[in-house]
């Protein structure tokens, strides 16, 4: 009943507290997995859509506070401009709430958190747009880029970079597969896909077929994955079809010694260790090492070492294989993290182009004579991909490009003997990858 909502959900306030800790830097998923720890499963479900939605489609909620807040939304605290935001998504993407109830308990937490006059503002807001909800659709800008910015939600400078790429139709796919909620997606370890899907299904998980690799399972949405049996007995480990291509398209040699120098979480580790004799599994960042070792440990890893090692040094010693996964400005996973996209800065492409290409410096010395360098990213932006790997061979005489052997990977994912994985149209993460063989001498 209208007016009479008890107190602020728990939901609501865990939501409100994860995007203050986003603001201060924390990454979406270690501030919601804080924050949402107390909830129930149902609660923690319904908060993470509220946060992914509202932070998925923030450009075009922006664009309906804009002209309704005094002053414009800039003007605003940032914690109480997120509330507002966060209003409004449920006012108008949850169906599940009622108008009221957004309103309200959206009302009551900017009072709890910023007093009477934020809460006064809020309704204020919130009712306006209420009110005007059926003449919304209509707001759109009149430049073409600009349009698809704000209707998709995206920063206007990507949408031109990309516009220009690939045009207005396939730049609207990419939108829209960036605003998709992203599947969760495992590869079977220790067994066979049929023996996961069976444990999958006696536990009463639903799961479909995943694109581009045959034996990967996408889990019903919703799948709380750290609760199921085949994950916990290291039955299974998550990746996307995007990052196991990568691995596919390195076809590093059986018996191989190889070295993954930007490995952690350690995915890539995983599926290189199927076939290398050993690998070693590195990283600069001792924290994320951390997680590389609790896989190791649940999936009983017998030939992956994890060690801290910065990747630019060469220092590791010299293998057959080497994977370089770079740090990278992400575009290619945008719709897995959708607070990426708010986050990146035009400055951010030269700033980590200059990182990949000190990496990629330092890991041709980890190879021997004869052996290969694979670079990889997940963006698809060619500073990131083509210029690193021409720089790279222009750099370094005696080294050259070398295509996978044929059949490894789906042919619709290879370009010019690269890997290329796009959102819109193959239905999987974006991601790149480079085999660059070095020369007997
Ligand atoms: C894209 S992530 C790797 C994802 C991982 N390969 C996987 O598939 O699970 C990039 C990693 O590079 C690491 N990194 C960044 N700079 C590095 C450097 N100079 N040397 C080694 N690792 C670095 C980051 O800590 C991060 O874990």
């Amino acid at each position: 009943m209208p007016g009479t909502l008890p107190l602020v959900t728990d939901a609501r306030i865990a939501a409100a507290e994860t995007l203050a800790d986003l603001r201060s830097g924390l990454l979406l998923d270690a501030a919601f997995d804080r924050r949402a720890a107390e909830l129930d499963a149902r609660d923690r479900r319904w908060t993470q859509e509220l946060v992914w939605g509202m932070l998925r489609k923030r450009g075009w909620i922006d664009h309906l506070l804009a002209p309704r807040v005094r002053g414009g939304i800039a003007r605003l605290d940032a914690d109480l401009a997120d509330l507002l935001r966060l209003g409004v998504h449920q006012l108008f993407h949850m169906g599940s709430v009622p108008a009221y109830a957004a309103i309200a308990q959206t009302v009551e937490l900017a009072k709890q958190r910023h007093g009477m006059g934020a809460s006064k503002l809020v309704n204020a807001v919130l009712r306006r747009l209420d009110r005007e909800r059926d003449a919304l659709g209509a707001e759109l800008p009149a430049d073409p880029v600009e349009a698809l910015a704000v209707e998709y939600s995206h920063p206007r400078w990507l949408v031109a970079r990309w516009v220009a790429r690939w045009g207005a139709d396939e730049t609207r796919a990419l939108l829209e597969a960036n605003n998709q909620e992203a599947p969760l997606i495992v590869r079977p370890w220790g067994v066979v896909r049929e023996q996961l899907e069976a444990m999958l299904e006696s536990s009463g998980v639903g799961v479909a077929d995943a694109p581009l690799v045959e034996d990967s399972i996408t889990l019903a949405p919703g799948t709380v994955l750290t609760a199921l049996g085949a994950f916990q007995q290291g039955h299974c480990f998550v990746q996307d079809p995007a990052a196991t291509l990568v691995t596919r398209y390195a076809a590093v040699p059986a018996g191989a010694e190889v070295a993954d120098l930007c490995a952690a979480p350690g995915g890539k580790s995983v599926e290189l260790s199927r076939t290398a004799k050993h690998v070693t599994s590195a990283d600069s960042n001792e924290a994320r090492i951390s997680r590389i070792i609790d896989t190791i440990g649940r999936l009983d890893l017998e030939n992956v070492d994890a060690v801290v090692a910065d990747a630019r040094d060469g220092t590791l010693g010299q293998f057959d294989a080497v994977l370089v996964d770079a740090p990278c400005t992400g575009t290619g996973t945008f719709r897995r993290h959708p607070d990426a996209r708010w986050r990146l800065r035009t400055s951010d492409l030269a700033v980590m182009a200059a990182t990949q290409r000190a990496i990629l410096r330092g890991a041709a010395k980890n190879v021997k004579p004869g052996g290969l360098l694979v670079y990889s990213t997940c963006s698809m932006e060619p500073e990131e991909n083509d210029a690193q790997v021409e720089t790279f061979l222009a750099d370094h005489p005696g080294w050259t490009l070398e295509p996978p052997p044929a059949g490894t990977v789906p042919e619709t994912v290879l370009d010019a003997g690269r890997l290329r994985v796009l959102p819109q149209r193959h239905g999987a993460d974006g991601s790149f990858a480079a085999r660059l063989r070095r020369g007997e001498s």
